[in-house]
């Protein structure tokens, strides 16, 4: 763990959170602090809640009670887009890949939204040379520098995974969530892809959630399982492995192994 995660200070804070569609409680009064400089995993079984916990967070859905905090301001009611302001991207899931754009131009849209540039308005030499600089940086941080020229979509799976995480990392994020970044790959491609995980976000905070227990010891600090829409324990993955409860209401074997 980074220095930075050792000082303890919440960068996300789930205090009470709660979400019901119509009838049903899916989250049910979660507590839940990610420290910063973490990479922390939610886990839990088929529909325990985790995708809805992070809908929450990143603004997509709104909380029938409670608050979620990002370091120390609410941000449940925001938008998506306000709450990636703010410095929270989330990746995988909502995909801004243009297919049709070579890889370096998807890039480059990022890169110049962020810098406030938009089409056509190029006037400034100096913001140009920054948003080039600043494309070929992020294509070699992202391992798709051999494909710059590619049709977005002609990329790989995992390639276009790696694109879809370069793209968040656009928005200079200080936290980053990822929704089963490693879902439909090869044992190889996940290689690959929890390798670049753990390169971006060495400096960041990371909040993921993963099916993929060999993932999960590899890749993080800290775990979090949610079941039936609350966290029954958080620990270190040594800690979560070998706890009796987590063992008894959720994986069983899968953590034991
Ligand atoms: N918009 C919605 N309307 C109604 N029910 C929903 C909605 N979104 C999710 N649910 C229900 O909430 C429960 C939790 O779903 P969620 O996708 O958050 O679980 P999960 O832990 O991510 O599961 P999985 O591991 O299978 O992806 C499920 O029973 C699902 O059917």
């Amino acid at each position: 763990m980074s220095a930075a995660a050792e000082q303890s200070r919440p960068v996300i804070r789930l205090d009470g959170l709660r979400k019901s569609f119509g009838a049903l409680e899916i989250i049910r009064g979660v507590e839940l602090d990610v420290q910063a400089g973490e990479r922390h995993a939610l886990i839990g079984p088929n529909g325990a809640g985790k995708s809805t916990l992070v809908g929450l967070i990143s603004g997509l859905l709104r909380p029938s009670g409670g608050r979620v905090l990002l370091n120390g301001r609410r941000i449940d009611g925001l938008s998506p887009e306000r709450i990636n302001r703010l410095g929270l991207a989330r990746s995988f899931q909502i995909t801004r890949i243009f297919p049709r754009l070579s890889v370096m131009e998807n890039l480059r849209l990022g890169i110049m939204a962020r810098h406030g540039i938009r089409f056509g308005a190029f006037r400034l030499a100096d913001s140009y040379e920054a948003v080039a600089r600043e494309t070929r940086e992020m294509l070699a941080t992202i391992r798709l520098g051999g494909r710059a020229d590619a049709p977005a979509g002609e990329l790989t799976y995992s390639e276009q995974r790696a694109l879809e995480l370069g793209l968040a990392l656009t928005t200079a994020p200080e936290v980053i969530l990822l929704d089963e970044p490693t879902a439909g790959m090869s044992r190889d491609e996940a290689d690959h892809v929890v390798a670049l995980i753990r390169d971006v976000t060495r400096d960041r905070t990371l909040l993921i959630i993963e099916h993929d227990m060999d993932v999960v010891f590899r890749l993080c600090d800290r775990v979090s399982v949610l079941v039936y829409g609350q966290i029954i324990a958080s620990g270190t993955p040594e800690a979560i492995r070998a706890d009796a409860r987590v063992q008894e209401a959720y994986l069983g074997s899968e953590v034991a192994a």
